[in-house]
């Protein structure tokens, strides 16, 4: 087990900024997946701890020690990448082995080690098939035991899965976290996919250009995001533009005593957070779509302005295209200029905005 403490990690290349003034502390046996959209940062950040890229400025730690001037090799990281990279002339035992040899270890010892990687990643028995024989799951898993056999203090793994199918991807994340946890191995895990890093991590860093949006545990990022983008990048969000006005929120069809300084603010409901009842009088939004997902309907309204807004509903209301609609938001977040302004539940006193604090933006 080790502890990462990353330090004001910068990264030019040339003109381009691709990580801006990140730092972190990862704790021992924790999972921290980087999430963040395409050229967000991820792989650089994570190629920098490997050691496969040099900071521009800023330090990397591995348990105290500033590992910035080590090869890959001499550092205490192992990494997987999205492409296995398995050696196609070797079998699996001996792609699992280089790095053993290499440290001139025992043969017994390598055998044992190597066997030990394969039962772990679920391929006992395997070590003998050529590469081309696996599947690409099976790859996977591979190249997940050739780092693993090292005893790497962090491992790091960089979009691992995202070659697979859905089906495989989730089967192989719980393998890995399974595996994660039984060996209290530090990890940083690069994702594009919300769903992953929701169900992987003990912490999410949201990235947006380099930098850190907000980094807490996925709960946290679900119901309580400080930044707008934060909101709008994880889970479905609805989002209203309008005007604070004496203490309200004031759109046409939707208005909501806030507690906020006057002026623009954007309005964030999630689905879950958003109540339908039937308007009289041709009053209200208009039901434009509704899809059935067994469990609930996710209904679909216009406003006046042309706003797209979802509300997830139960499947006991059927909500006809063209129904007229009045929206009864139930919790809300408020941001300006990308920042959290306020949050709360209608009805309710809303409180400034603290972590822990603040009422949840369910
Ligand atoms: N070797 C390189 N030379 C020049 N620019 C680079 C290089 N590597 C990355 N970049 C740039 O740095 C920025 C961050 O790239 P990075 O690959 O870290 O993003 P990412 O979040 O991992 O993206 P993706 O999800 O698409 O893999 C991008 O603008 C990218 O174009």
């Amino acid at each position: 087990m080790a502890r990462l403490t990353i330090e004001s990690l910068r990264k030019f290349f040339a003109s381009t900024v691709a990580v801006d003034d990140f730092s972190l502390d990862v704790a021992d046996g924790e999972l921290v997946c980087l999430l963040g959209p395409s050229g967000s940062g991820k792989s650089t950040i994570l190629r920098m701890i490997g050691g496969f890229e040099q900071p521009t400025s800023g330090a990397i730690r591995i348990d105290g020690q500033d590992v910035g001037r080590l090869s890959p090799d001499r550092r205490p990281t192992g990494m997987v990448f999205q492409s296995h990279a398995l050696w196609s002339h070797m079998n699996v035992f001996n792609n699992i082995a280089f790095g053993l040899k290499l440290r001139h270890l025992p043969r017994a010892e390598i055998r044992r080690k190597v066997e030990a990687a394969l039962e772990l990643v679920g391929l006992g028995g395997y070590g003998h098939r050529q590469t081309f024989q696996l599947s690409g799951g099976q790859q996977q898993r591979v190249a997940l035991a050739r780092s693993l056999v090292l005893e790497p203090k962090i491992l790091l793994l960089d979009e691992p899965f995202a070659s697979l199918d859905q089906h495989l991807r989730e089967r192989l994340r719980e393998e890995v976290r399974d595996i994660q946890q039984r060996l209290g191995i530090t990890t940083l895990f690069v994702t594009h996919g919300q769903d992953e890093a929701l169900a992987l991590a003990d912490r999410i860093v949201v990235l947006r250009n380099g930098q850190c949006e907000q980094a807490d545990a996925p709960d946290v990022i679900y119901r309580n995001p400080q930044t707008q983008f934060v909101a709008g990048f994880i889970g479905q969000m609805n989002f209203i533009a309008a005007n604070v006005e004496g203490g309200t929120f004031r759109h046409p069809e939707m208005s909501v005593a806030i507690g906020a300084q006057d002026g623009p603010a954007v309005l964030a409901v999630r689905p879950e957070a958003l109540g339908l009842v039937a308007a009289e009088g041709g009053a209200g939004v208009t039901v434009v779509r509704s899809t059935d997902f067994g469990s609930h309907i996710m209904v679909d309204v216009e406003l006046s302005d042309g706003t797209r807004l979802k509300a997830m509903t139960s499947p006991a209301m059927r909500w006809e295209r063209g129904t007229r609609a009045r929206l009864v938001p139930s919790a809300y977040a408020l941001y300006r200029d990308n920042k959290l302004v306020v949050s709360g539940t209608v009805g309710a006193s809303t409180a400034a905005p603290a972590f822990g604090a603040a009422p949840l933006v369910v």
